[in-house]
């Protein structure tokens, strides 16, 4: 169901030089950002934190975790036709940044 609206350029080139460790993927419908930890406890605790950001926000990250590593991909199914980049992806990685400092 499409009822959320696409980012326009304007706001996807705002998104992109405010939170330049995120890229545009899946042809500029996802963003996606790799984080790198020290050990695996360190990468889950960032996940757990991130999971009760997601769920308060009621938007899930799409995620791969090996080790220390976390590779997350923001996309709301719910804007365009087939999914695409909405308010909610620049605001759920904006606090995800935050949770890093
Ligand atoms: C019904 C519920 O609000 C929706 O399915 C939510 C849940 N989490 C979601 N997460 C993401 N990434 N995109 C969505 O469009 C989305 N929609």
């Amino acid at each position: 169901m499409a009822n959320v609206p696409e980012l326009d350029d304007k706001e996807r080139e705002t998104l992109l030089s405010d939170r330049t460790d995120w890229e545009l993927a899946r042809e500029g419908k996802a963003i996606t950002r790799t984080f790198q930890f020290g050990d695996f406890s360190e990468a889950w605790g960032f996940m757990s934190r991130v999971a009760l950001l997601a769920d308060a926000q009621d938007h899930h990250p799409e995620w791969f975790n090996v080790y220390a590593k976390v590779e997350i991909t923001l996309t709301t199914h719910d804007a365009g036709t087939n999914g695409g980049l909405s308010h909610r992806d620049t605001k759920l990685a904006r606090a995800i940044d935050n949770l890093l400092g």
